[in-house]
């Protein structure tokens, strides 16, 4: 009989397969709907498109008249590549020095778990919250959140949960001390085409497609070396530059045994994955993409795809605030503090979080995840977290949790 446990309860949850692109949500809410249960937890599964359930849980606090405080974690996961991993990616193998290895350990099934676990001993102690606290289970973060997040946010239901402040994903800390980030950055995927004549592969002519896509890809080298200069400098963090990174590149003629290589293609096509910053102006973004990368003068065209916001509905950056004018931050940091725990300076997170949708809807929001003296492993391979620091976090959401849901000075 294997015991019951919250490492074995977040062993259970890693072993259900949530990567794209067939991510099994049903599993995965089912099991999480039965800790809710457990826990005496009100659950609701919504769906704003077909087979992508949103688990939505509450605990309801003494005075639902207050804005309650919401809790965020995605379902699903990015793929992995299993013969690349020491150990298979759905198996949560744990290791000799505690390591659980596994696709989602840092992104983002521990705080799911730490959530419930959280309640779990804040009940036992008898605990009960002022506020309402909701946590809310969301599909599709990792493809944009479009048919999760998003339409969540603009529901009936979550108008009626009266969120007044939220905590979403975070990103491990290398150092002994905890992160927290007050903005994402905001992806663009930008496809860049380019046309030319075609001709043999001997021949040496200007205008190829191939050499028109390969001068953009130079242009575009060039402002991400000016935007990683900026960085290495030490004159801004990582998130506080645009960054740029080439994805895919697609040409060339399909021959039997491969490529003809004897062919120069007409057309040839190039992706980046390109995150603004919070402050960065998106029409002088799409001015050079339109004259400097991929200029209609050298038969060229562009497509980008806005992966969310970039402003909340005033047009302001989509930033939480994290000094005295937000009550939040300062009860937020206190409650780490005081379970003798250190939070390093307030971040831009260099990914992208569901938490863009809710500051849209100008809710206060971090972005936190209790994994400090951790390496960075989000969609990397041998994805993993240590026993102790994923309990660690249970013991840092108790204290957030009990702080936040009592709080009564602030009404948003
Ligand atoms: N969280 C993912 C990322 O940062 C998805 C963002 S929206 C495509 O890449
Ligand atoms: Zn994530
Ligand atoms: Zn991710």
């Amino acid at each position: 009989q294997e015991e019951d446990s919250p490492i074995t309860r977040f062993q259970r949850y890693l072993r259900i397969n949530t990567a794209h692109p067939t991510p099994d949500y049903d599993s995965a809410v089912s099991f999480l709907k039965a800790q809710a249960h457990s826990l005496g937890l009100q659950a609701q599964t919504l769906y704003f498109a077909p087979n992508k359930p949103l688990l939505l849980l509450t605990w309801p606090g003494s005075d639902p008249s207050l804005p309650s405080i919401l809790l965020n974690s995605h379902l699903d996961s990015v793929p992995a590549e299993p013969a690349k991993w020491l150990h298979p990616p759905f198996s949560a193998h744990r290791a000799h020095d505690g390591a659980i290895f596994g696709r989602g350990t840092q992104d983002d099934k521990s705080i799911a778990i730490q959530y419930l676990e959280a309640i779990r001993n804040l009940q036992a102690r008898s605990f009960s919250p002022l506020r309402s606290l909701h946590i809310s289970l969301v599909p599709d973060e990792e493809i944009g959140g479009f048919d999760g997040a998003a339409k969540f946010v603009d529901s009936p239901q979550f108008a009626a949960l009266n969120v007044g402040f939220a905590l979403d994903e975070g990103q491990a800390s290398p150092r002994d001390e905890f992160r927290v980030f007050y903005a994402d950055r905001i992806p663009w995927n930008l496809k860049i085409k380019a046309w030319g004549p075609p001709g043999h592969g001997s021949r040496m002519y200007d205008g190829s497609a191939m050499e028109n896509l390969m001068q953009s890809v130079e242009v575009v080298s060039r402002f991400r070396e000016s935007q990683f200069n900026v960085v290495k400098a030490g004159k801004a963090f990582n998130a506080e530059v645009v960054s740029v990174n080439p994805v895919y590149l697609k040409a060339g003629l399909v021959s039997q045994d491969g490529f003809a290589m004897n062919v120069q293609p007409s057309e040839a096509e190039a992706g980046f994955d390109l995150r603004l910053t919070p402050t960065t102006d998106p029409e002088e973004m799409r001015r050079r993409i339109a004259e400097e990368w991929a200029p209609a003068v050298r038969n060229m065209s562009y497509e980008i795809i806005e992966k969310g916001p970039l402003r909340d509905y005033m047009g302001r950056p989509l930033m939480t605030a994290t000094n005295d004018s937000n009550p939040w931050w300062s009860v937020f940091k206190q409650a780490i503090t005081s379970v003798g725990e250190k939070l390093s300076r307030p971040e831009i997170l260099a990914s992208t979080t569901d938490a863009r949708y809710l500051r849209q809807k100008g809710i206060p929001v971090l972005g936190f995840s209790p994994m400090k003296n951790t390496p960075i492993l989000l969609h990397d391979h041998n994805e993993h977290l240590k026993d102790a620091v994923f309990m660690k976090g249970i013991q840092v959401y108790e204290s957030l949790i009990s702080s936040l849901s009592t709080f009564t000075e602030a009404s948003h």
